[in-house]
C-alpha cells in the first residue's frame, strides 16, 4: 500500500474517504467535541483554517473557547492576553468539576468539591491546554508559542483586542494580525480559533445576535476567516422572557459548508457550555 506522500493530491483525497469510512480518524479534522456543532461542521474544524469566534462583551467566548479546548481529544495550545495561566487552570478545574470559580478562589470547597477537583484535576492532565499569556503587539509572541508547541492541533487566540486595541485608525493594523493568524493556520498546519469582540454591534436593534458586519474591519474577519461563529445569549439582554442558559452558536460564514446554528447551555455558575443534543 503506497504512503499518503507516493500519490497525487486527488488520491489522497479519495484515500482519506477510505480511512474515514473505515473508521479511522481523520488527522485533517479538529473536532470541537461539541456533537452538534461537528455535525453541522461535517465533523469538526478542519487544518489550515481560521476560526473567528465573537459576541457581546461576557457572552462566554473565552469559557467556550476553554470548553473546545477541554474536550478536544489533542492537547491545545491557549494563547490569552487576559488572564495569567493559572486563572485558566481554575477555570478549567471549575468548569470540568463543576464548582463555583468563587469558591475556588476563596479556597471554600466542601469536602465532595475538593473530590470532583481532584478527580478532575488528574482526569484533564493530558488534556488541559497548554496555556501562555501574550501581551500587547505581540503576534510574534504568538507566532513563536505555535512553533515551540508543535503537537497542538488547535491554537485558541484570546482575544483579537489583546493583540491590539480596537481604537480608531487601528483597523489596517488590525485587519493585518487577522490576516497573519489565517498564515499561521496555513502554516503550521493547525487550526486557529480567534475570539474577538463585535465593534459594530447596536444593543439597541431588536434582534441582537451577532452579524457577519458587527466583527468590523471593513469585512476582513469575513474575508479571511473560513469559520465564523457568533455568540448569544438573549438572556443577557431580556431577563423576562430570555431562557435562563439558552445559547446559541451562529454559523455567520463557512467556506466548506451551510450556515446555521447550533444550540448550546450555559452554565454561569461553572463558566460551562454544554450541547443541548447531548
Ligand atoms: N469558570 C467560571 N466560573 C464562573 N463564572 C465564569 C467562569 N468562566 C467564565 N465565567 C463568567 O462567565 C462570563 C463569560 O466569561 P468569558 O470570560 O468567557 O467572557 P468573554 O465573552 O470572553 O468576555 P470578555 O472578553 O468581555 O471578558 C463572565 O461573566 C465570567 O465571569
Amino acid at each position: 500500500m503506497p504512503h499518503d506522500h507516493d500519490i497525487s493530491p486527488l488520491t489522497r483525497i479519495v484515500a482519506r474517504l477510505d480511512r474515514a469510512a473505515a473508521g479511522e480518524v481523520d488527522l485533517d479534522l479538529v473536532p470541537s467535541n461539541f456533537p452538534s456543532l461537528d455535525k453541522a461542521l461535517g465533523g469538526g474544524f478542519r487544518r489550515g483554517d481560521l476560526v473567528v469566534l465573537g459576541g457581546d462583551d461576557s457572552v462566554g467566548s473565552s469559557a467556550l473557547a476553554l470548553g473546545i479546548a477541554l474536550r478536544g481529544a489533542q492537547r491545545a495550545l491557549l494563547l490569552t492576553s487576559e488572564m495569567q495561566p493559572d486563572r485558566v487552570y481554575e477555570r478549567a478545574l471549575a468548569t470540568c468539576a463543576k464548582v463555583s470559580l468563587e469558591n475556588i478562589r476563596l479556597g471554600a470547597v466542601t469536602d465532595e468539591e475538593r473530590i470532583r477537583l481532584a478527580t478532575a484535576a488528574v482526569s484533564l492532565r493530558d488534556q488541559v491546554p497548554v496555556v501562555e499569556t501574550f501581551l500587547q503587539g505581540g503576534l510574534s509572541n504568538i507566532e513563536r508559542a505555535v512553533e515551540a508547541t508543535p503537537g497542538a492541533g488547535l491554537v485558541i487566540v484570546d482575544t483579537l483586542e489583546g493583540i491590539l486595541h480596537r481604537d480608531h485608525g487601528q483597523d489596517e493594523a488590525l485587519s493585518y494580525a487577522v490576516l497573519a493568524l489565517k498564515r499561521l493556520a496555513l502554516k503550521n498546519h493547525v487550526v486557529v480559533l480567534l475570539t474577538t469582540h463585535l465593534p459594530g454591534l447596536d444593543r439597541h436593534r431588536p434582534d441582537r445576535r451577532p452579524r457577519l458586519t458587527d466583527f468590523g474591519l471593513g469585512g476582513t474577519v469575513g474575508a479571511q476567516a473560513d469559520l465564523v461563529l457568533g455568540l448569544y445569549r438573549e438572556e443577557m439582554y431580556d431577563f423576562d422572557h430570555g431562557v435562563s442558559g439558552a445559547a446559541e452558536l451562529l454559523i455567520l460564514k463557512n467556506r466548506d459548508g451551510a450556515k446555521g446554528y447550533v444550540d448550546l447551555y450555559f452554565d454561569a455558575r461553572f463558566g460551562r457550555f454544554e450541547d443541548v443534543a447531548e
